[in-house]
């Protein structure tokens, strides 16, 4: 952490990325955990009083009991040895907090003002969070991207720092961009279409080739005239796709898309399945993993790749029938020689519940979007407020 006076005895509001997978009340990847744990021990370590603030989900601004941080402030406190008091509150003052103490608030996407579009109202929200605290700590890498007031407006109401995470996230994607050493190879994959497709355009400058699957393959495939069924679509952005799929050509940019997939009746884990080709996916069919002969096309284009950056599984990889993909691309990398870089809050739950080894990439980013953004050679309103 840079620029932090002695924090003995101050309040510290620490914006940490605690969004981690939830199966009920049960978070089955503690990854962003694990990764916060550092700043807000040492913190605590130095006696300031550590009021930890994040998003879990996406609530759209109102409280939700299924988006409750309660969950993650128990394995907080188990991971940190320390307890963690949790009210239910999103703004809170925590009076009795001891030096050295440590706190949770909730969930800050349960109020309007978190993600709010309107200057003013994101302001607002952010002076009644920066009131709880002396200093301001940025942590939560996954969320750099995002212009909430939590992420970009608390830091310009009190004394900040960049902690240690967002740093070391920082330090490595710089090597992405600095220069990477070709054939520079991006895989997409995941359900943030949308999100997704907005990087894809400055990608296309940048890279030599890029391998598409997960739910962001069947825009492209429509895009090109082929039924997807029930399959994960973006409708409104076919003829931005179309874009795309030209410009790559013109650029000599590889788009590479899956040519078959495992195409389920409908979207469960023990729903009935066919391998069929991208191009004839029925009606009544949803893709919900690339099949083999993809897996195979994709293991083939990274085998010689010396970069290579992958954010969003190639399936629903929760479901075991359909995690062969992922777990295909993630084996890729694995045998890879290449510097690998495997970001995102999914994927890299992906690689650790598919039990492989998280020492056979260069690195695991705990940003999907945030990273992409990074890459793309956009300013961050995160780092930008940091600065
Ligand atoms: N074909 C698909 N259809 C629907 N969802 C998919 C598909 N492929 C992947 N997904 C989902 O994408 C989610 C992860 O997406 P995303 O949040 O974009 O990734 P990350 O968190 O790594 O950035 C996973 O929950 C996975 O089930
Ligand atoms: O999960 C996250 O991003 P990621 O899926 O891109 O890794 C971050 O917590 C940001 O969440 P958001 O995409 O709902 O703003």
């Amino acid at each position: 952490m840079t620029n932090l006076p002695d924090v003995r005895g101050r309040r510290v509001l620490v914006r940490a990325d605690l969004n981690v997978p939830l199966d009920g009340e049960t978070i089955t990847d503690d990854g962003r955990i694990r990764a916060s744990v550092p700043t807000i021990g040492r913190l605590a370590e130095a006696g300031a009083k550590v009021i930890v603030c994040a998003h879990l989900g996406r609530p759209k601004g109102e409280p939700n009991p299924e988006y409750s941080l309660a969950p993650v402030a128990k394995r907080l406190g188990e991971l940190l040895g320390r307890e963690v008091a949790f009210t239910g509150e999103v703004v809170e003052e925590f009076p009795g907090l001891q030096d050295g103490g440590v706190a949770l608030l909730e969930n800050l996407r349960f109020e309007p003002g978190e993600e709010s579009k309107d200057d003013a109202v994101r302001r607002a929200f952010a002076g009644r969070l920066a009131a709880l605290a002396d200093f301001y700590v940025g942590d939560g890498f996954g969320a750099v991207h995002r212009k909430h007031a939590s992420v970009y407006d608390v830091p310009q109401l009190l004394p900040h720092a960049m902690g240690g995470l967002v740093a070391a996230e920082v330090e490595v994607l710089k090597k992405l961009t600095e220069d990477p050493e070709r054939p520079y190879v991006v895989v997409l994959g995941g359900a943030k279409v949308s999100d997704k497709l907005a990087v894809i355009a400055n990608l296309l400058t940048k890279v030599d080739r890029l391998l598409i699957g997960g739910g962001m393959a069947y825009t492209f495939l429509k895009a090109q005239g082929h039924e997807v069924g029930g399959s994960l679509l973006q409708e409104d952005q076919l003829d931005q796709v179309r874009g795309f799929l030209d410009e790559a050509a013109k650029r000599g940019v590889e788009l590479v898309l899956p040519v078959d997939v495992l195409a389920a009746t409908h979207f469960a884990g023990d729903a009935p399945f066919d391998v069929v080709a991208a191009d004839a996916i029925p009606a009544d069919r949803q893709g919900l993993d690339i099949g083999p002969k993809t897996r195979e096309l994709f293991a083939g284009k990274l085998a010689d790749a010396r970069t290579v950056f992958w954010n969003g599984p190639m399936g629903v990889f929760e479901f075991e029938p359909f995690s062969g993909g992922t777990r295909a691309v993630a084996e890729a990398l694995i045998a890879s020689p290449a510097f690998t870089v495997v970001g995102g809050g999914d994927s890299a739950a992906a690689v650790r519940q598919l039990g492989l080894p998280e020492d056979g990439f260069s690195h695991i980013s705990t940003g999907g979007g945030a990273s992409l953004e990074y890459l793309e050679g956009k300013s961050l309103p995160g780092l930008e407020a940091l600065q």
